[in-house]
This record gives C-alpha cells, structure tokens and sequence, in this order.
C-alpha cells in the first residue's frame, strides 16, 4: 500500500478518526436491516448482456480536485431526475468532511428510487460495511490503494457475506496484481490518480490492453463529452461511472439526452 503525502492519504487518516467517533450512532439501524440486495451488477449485467451501455450516474457536490461542483445541490431531485431519465444506477457519495455529502440522501434516496445504489465512501473498516446495508446501499466501493492486501480480502468477503454488491477500484496494473486472487468479474478503474488528481482515460484503455478479457471493466472519472465515452467503447468497455459531467449542468435531462445521442 503506498500513501504518500497524497489527498487519499489525508481523506483515509480522516476516516480512521472519524470513524472512532462514529461508531456507536448507527449501531441501532444495522441491527434491523437485513435485506438482501446484490441487484447493482446484475443490473448494468442486464444492460451490457443486451448491447447497452450501462451508465453509473455519481451525485456529489463538491470534490477535492474541482472544488463546487454544483451551487443548489439537491442530491434526492437529482436521484430522482437520474432514475427518469434512465439511468442504470446511482453512485451517491457519503463522505462529509472531502465532498460534502451525507448518507442520508442515500438513505432517502434509496426510498424514492427503485434503481440500485451504489455507496461511495472511503471504506477502511467493518464497521461502514454494516454500516451501508443499514443505510440500504446495494453496493459499496473498495479502493485498493486505500487498503493492505489482507484488509481488502477481509472486507470483500463480509461485504459479499451480506448480500453487497462490490466494486474493487484500481488505478494500475501493479494494484490489479494484488487482487487478482478474488476473481472478479467486475473492476472499476479510476481515470483519476487518486494521490495526484492527474486525470487520463488512457489507464483505462491500458489496463483492459494488458489483463485478462474475462473481466468486465468499469471505467470511472473524467469522462466529460461523448467523444470520451465513444472510444471507449471501442475498446468493448460500455460501464461508465460519470459524476461531473451529468451533475454540472442543472438541466440534467437535456444533458443526459444530448449525451446518449
Ligand atoms: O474526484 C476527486 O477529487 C477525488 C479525490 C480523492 C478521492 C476520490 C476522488 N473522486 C472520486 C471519484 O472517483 C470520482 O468522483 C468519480 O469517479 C466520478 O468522476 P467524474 O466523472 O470525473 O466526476
């Protein structure tokens, strides 16, 4: 695992205090949450399995390498827009402290819509783990370079143990190495170098060049016009995670439609 002095870095030495101050507030709600999910990946299954392309729209209102993304950020209309306008899943991030957000949107977002959730956080220990079933998530994100070996494992498995959907984020092939034990079927590959903020959809490309084809790539971060979108499917890799791009315009419909065709 390597942190150098990076924003992960701070965003992860964040979560370690936050999280020992936290833990007893939700303990109530994980204790009665016990329904089952796993729909996040067999819903873009679905879409891809069909020739779709399947699109993971991110809610945020703020990130450490744009600053404000969106002024009047109303996270649950904007799940619902997402939801009418088609598309495959949500990811809404959580983290108050980096991005602003809260899981409460997801919690309420998630009584609203019918589509799946996707939590996105920096997850470090078990506890958030149960933490997201109680929120009602279908899908928690994994960060290899915000994890040890033995950390990641132990946290897939009790995600999985709890009827989680997983999404294992690599940046390179070096971190792709370190999970290939898990035999994934989907990897999410962030565009983004998370200690830098260097953005480059060619890791994507590079990545798929140099690995097994048997696993379905989903490309995340800096994907901001079609064009993007469009040479990446030539590659074969049709599951997008957009945040900015949809979030940044208020008229989220006409922008989802302009982007389709
Ligand atoms: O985006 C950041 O500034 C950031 C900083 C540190 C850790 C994570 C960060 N972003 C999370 C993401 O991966 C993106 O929000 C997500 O892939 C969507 O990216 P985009 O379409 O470029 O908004």
């Amino acid at each position: 695992m390597n942190l150098n002095y990076s924003v992960l870095k701070k965003i992860i030495n964040f979560k370690y205090q936050e999280y020992f101050i936290e833990k007893k507030i939700y303990l109530k709600y994980i204790e009665i949450n016990n329904i089952i999910s796993n729909q996040f990946i067999y819903k873009f299954n679905i879409k891809i399995n069909n020739y779709y392309i399947a699109l993971i729209a991110e809610i945020k209102k703020t990130s450490p390498s744009l600053g404000l993304i969106c002024n009047s950020f109303n996270p649950i209309n904007i799940a619902k827009n997402y939801e009418k306008v088609g598309m495959t899943c949500l990811s809404i991030i959580t983290d108050n402290y980096f991005f602003h957000g809260n899981k409460e949107s997801l919690f309420y977002a998630r009584i609203i819509c019918k589509i799946p959730i996707l939590r996105k956080d920096f997850i470090i220990n078990e506890y958030q783990i149960y933490e997201s079933k109680a929120l009602s998530a279908d899908c928690i994100l994994l960060i290899v370079a915000a994890l040890s070996d033995k950390k990641l494992y132990k946290l897939y498995k009790i995600a999985i143990s709890l009827g989680l959907d997983v999404i294992i984020e690599i940046h390179n092939l070096h971190e792709f190495e370190r999970i290939i034990k898990l035999n994934l079927k989907f990897l999410g590959i962030n565009n983004r170098d998370l200690h830098t903020f260097e953005t480059f959809l060619e890791i994507t490309n590079f990545i798929y060049e140099n690995m097994y084809k048997n696993i379905i790539l989903i490309t995340e971060s800096g994907i901001i016009n079609k064009y993007y979108l469009l040479s990446m499917l030539l590659n074969k890799i049709n599951i997008f995670l957009i945040g900015e791009y949809f979030i940044n315009y208020n008229e989220i419909i006409k922008n989802f439609k302009n982007f389709i065709n």
